[in-house]
């Protein structure tokens, strides 16, 4: 049988077998002291594992059994003294619900498989051995990353062949960063890489060929996974993937007529497979001699050692790079350098790349992505070039930069217009030959070779506007989604994270512009030149993925030359950061309360950031397309640019940051303490007239130069809010003016600015004025404007403040630190 239900065990001497037989699943011992359940290939008498259990928890005797956990969600491993050994529920953690009528089932793929009994769909698993691999990759498995869950599944060798099947220290493990590549590791070393998918092959496999039958591999790249799988269209040939113990990766197949498996495939092959075997700017060719050359421009770091036949050191510049005048040489059939830190752009083309590249000083090389139909997309590396090699044919063309006189005789490359240029290496007289020869060899090897198709479906529609805004990970491919979902992503400007890695050079501190409640923010620089700020929020910001990017789409929408624009965001796993323009003034508030910068803002400045924030929030509150209630209306939420135009920024934040569901419910999370309603901040409630306040306060502020919470008057009984509305009582109202204006301003307009103020922070909010009548009454002398009642919160100690935690500083007197927006759909 095939299948194991609740009510079944599975012991040392029984086996399940798939509906045709190809597979079987069974318990197995090689001393006789450790017994482990396992997959094999049930028709092939040398018994070939595909699949371990417990690798590392062996039985130790043959008493044990195999069942489904009593809630029908897991299998166990249970040995002699009823104690379990191994669960599936150590792997995973999407099954935690306890299912009644769920069946273990051995599938012909290879794959066992734990469902629902009554469950018909073919893929919907409670949990699949697939997902688990040990040192073999079956078709159809994959070996990559779901970036949605996080789970990612490589192979990792045995401890030794045929004999122990513990954890071996070989892995081969996908790396999703840049261009995805997988590499080989020993324990913690990386020892050989496939090179990036080139759309038909990795750059670092060229004998692997398209031919017509059989093998067909896949490498999947889009926003939710990054894997490599294979498949093959004829059931009874067998092939598989595995890692071996000594550090070699092999294909195999099965030929039935001779009994064996025969080695179709393996890497490294030979010592320019080595990793980093010729250094930085190290090219290997396993023709010359010595295998390291120094790409063309570059001489060894270390000659003693070069001569020593010791390539580790790599290369360096002959000559330093000046940027400007710059050229590129182009390195034809190259695996290409390791593409963990580089910048992709699918849509792009060569002539665009290079011109890219050549705008950007630390872009070091640039090559196409894909090789199919001529070429397209374009990669650019920003560092140092490492594990190149040199093939006789079969790679890849790369450009890279060099100063122009190092380009020497022939001249510079310039992208596509080039012709074909010299190999980039100095490889002596008799490269010629060789590369004939090595064409022959390498024509006789290809003749053996199976299938090898890229998934290469129309991607023309993913492409996106913005020029790197594009991550590899979530541009390159959606090639298996509906074109529908395809339009609905293309509204959702993602940043590749490398690109923030990059441009915020690795997140260094010297990039940090500071910490608000939602996280730290960092200026970053992108590759076109472009300056962003990059919010990282912190990563319990409490929101999925799709909801987020839902709301960074709707925010995307809003502009307005008040506004900081948000740009788009960027997603790493459970990571988000929101990518907005930068402001090179900053803050108003470190300039506004600053003392020997406050003189910078004169009166007509200062008028013109009061009417600018107040055309903002009308936007936001009435003219957007969403209503849109800030919450967190504050100085430091007004950045200046470079005109020192008011914007206003961290608006929406609510819907993106969420907290804790329970406390948006009861509205616990408030704005920051000095800008906020009574209403708001006492029952929680607000409108868009809470917003109005937080303006009055704002307008108050910016008059007198002063904090609401830092300045009380005299015998500290009143805050800025109160000494303003006894000023306006007593007629002294332009004395309120911060000094450092001078004496050049507008009495009239000060004097209107104050009513105006002093009527968005009255207690009641029926009684505010909306921001259509404020930006009204800003605007025109004319305008009648009501006199102001009292002011909510004009005392200097409230409500508020008798927290023991608040301090006089202007912090975000929040709940978790977290203040919050709100956004209603029209
Ligand atoms: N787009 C931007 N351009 C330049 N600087 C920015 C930008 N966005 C934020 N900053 C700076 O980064 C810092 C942190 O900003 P953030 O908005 O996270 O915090 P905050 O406004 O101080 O507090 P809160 O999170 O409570 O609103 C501030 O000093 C701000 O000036």
């Amino acid at each position: 049988t095939d299948t194991l239900t609740t009510t079944q065990s599975l012991t040392t001497n029984q086996t399940l077998s798939s509906p045709q037989g190809i597979f079987e699943l069974g318990f197995f011992s090689y001393t006789n002291s450790t017994w482990y359940l396992a997959i094999w290939y049930k028709n092939i008498d040398h018994k070939t594992v595909v699949w371990v259990a417990n690798r590392d928890t062996p039985l130790e005797n043959p008493t044990g059994f195999l069942k489904i956990g009593d809630k029908g969600n897991n299998i166990v491993l249970i040995d002699q003294s009823l104690h379990q050994i191994w669960s599936s529920s150590n792997q995973t953690t999407t099954t935690t619900t306890s299912t009644r009528n769920s069946i273990l089932q051995l599938l012909d793929s290879g794959n066992l498989v734990l469902k629902e009994s009554n469950e018909n769909y073919p893929t919907k698993f409670l949990w699949q051995s697939f997902d688990y691999p040990t040192d073999t990759l079956l078709p159809g498995m994959k070996l990559g990353w779901n970036l949605d869950t996080g789970m990612e599944r490589h192979i990792t060798s045995w401890k030794i062949k045929d004999k122990d099947p513990s954890s071996g220290d070989l892995s081969f493990k996908l790396n999703y960063h840049g261009l995805p590549e997988i590499f080989l590791w020993n324990k913690d070393q990386i020892i050989y890489r496939s090179g990036p998918w080139n759309g038909e092959r990795f750059s670092g496999v060229p004998e692997m060929q398209p031919t017509t039958n059989s093998i067909k591999f896949i490498f999947h790249v889009d926003e939710h996974e990054v894997y490599y799988s294979f498949s093959i269209e004829n059931q009874i040939l067998f092939s598989r993937l595995f890692v071996s113990p000594i550090g070699e990766l092999q294909r195999l197949t099965w030929i039935k007529t001779t009994q064996v498996w025969n080695k179709f495939w393996y890497a490294p092959k030979d010592q320019c497979d080595d990793y980093r075997m010729c250094g930085p700017y190290g090219i290997c060719d396993t023709n010359a001699s010595p295998v390291c050359q120094c790409v063309k421009g570059f001489h060894p770091k270390n000659q003693q050692n070069w001569n020593l036949r010791y390539g580790s050191d790599g290369c360096v510049r002959n000559k330093e790079l000046d940027c400007e005048s710059d050229k590129f040489f182009k390195l034809h059939n190259v695996k290409l350098p390791e593409t963990t830190l580089v910048l992709v752009n699918r849509s792009m083309n060569l002539v665009e790349c290079e011109d890219l590249c050549h705008k950007n000083c630390s872009c070091t090389a640039y090559a196409n992505i894909e090789i199919t139909n001529g070429g397209s997309g374009c990669v650019i590396w920003i560092g140092e070039l490492i594990d190149m090699r040199q093939y006789p044919a079969g790679g890849q063309d790369i450009y890279v930069r060099l100063a122009a006189s190092d380009v020497g005789f022939g001249g510079g490359s310039n992208g596509t217009n080039s012709t074909a240029k010299v190999a980039g290496i100095i490889v002596g007289g008799a490269a010629l030959i060789l590369l004939a020869l090595g064409f022959f060899l390498l024509w006789k090897k290809n003749k053996l070779q199976c299938i090898l198709k890229g998934k290469t479906e129309h991607r023309g529609s993913l492409e996106r506007s913005h020029e790197f805004l594009m991550p590899e990970v979530g541009f390159s491919s959606k090639r298996e989604q509906s074109s529908e979902s395809n339009i609905d992503d293309l509204e959702l400007p993602l940043f590749d994270f490398n690109t923030i890695t990059i441009a915020t050079n690795n997140f260094s501190e010297h990039n940090k512009l500071g910490q608000g409640g939602f996280g730290v923010v960092y200026k970053g620089i992108l590759i076109e030149g472009q300056e962003i700020a990059v919010k990282r929020l912190s990563k319990n910001s409490g929101q999925g993925i799709e909801e987020f990017k839902n709301e960074v789409k709707l925010l995307v929408k809003l502009q307005h030359r008040n506004l900081v624009r948000l740009l788009g965001c960027s997603i790493q796993m459970d990571e988000k950061m929101l990518v907005y323009e930068y402001m090179e003034n900053r803050s108003l508030d470190g300039i506004l309360f600053d003392k020997s910068k406050r003189s910078s803002l004169d009166w007509n400045r200062r008028f013109s950031i009061i009417c600018g924030i107040a055309r903002g929030l009308l936007y936001l509150h009435q003219d957007s397309r969403f209503r849109i209630i800030h919450r967190d209306l504050k100085a430091s939420n007004i950045l200046l640019d470079k005109e020192m135009n008011p914007r206003i920024s961290d608006f929406g934040m609510a819907r993106i940051f969420v907290a804790d569901q329970t406390e948006a419910n009861t509205m616990r999370v408030v704005g920051t303490y000095g800008y906020m309603s009574p209403e708001y901040a006492m029952d929680g409630i607000f409108s868009v007239k809470s917003d109005v306040f937080s303006f009055g306060v704002l307008v108050l502020e910016i008059i007198s130069g002063k904090k609401n919470r830092g300045f009380y008057y005299a015998n500290k009984e009143w805050n800025l809010l109160g000494h303003s509305w006894k000023q306006w009582i007593e007629g002294n109202a332009l004395e309120l003016i911060d000094s450092s204006i001078g004496d050049l301003y507008s009495q009239s307009e000060v004097l209107r600015c104050i009513q105006v103020g002093l009527l968005c922070v009255q207690e009641h909010a029926e009684d505010r004025p909306t921001m259509s009548s404020v930006v009204l009454m800003l605007s025109s002398e004319t305008a009648v404007m009501a006199q102001p009642k009292n002011p909510g919160f004009c005392l200097g100690r409230n409500l508020a403040e008798t927290d023991s935690s608040s301090s006089k500083q202007d912090e975000s007197f929040t709940v978790n630190h977290v203040t919050v927006t709100m956004l209603e759909a029209r």
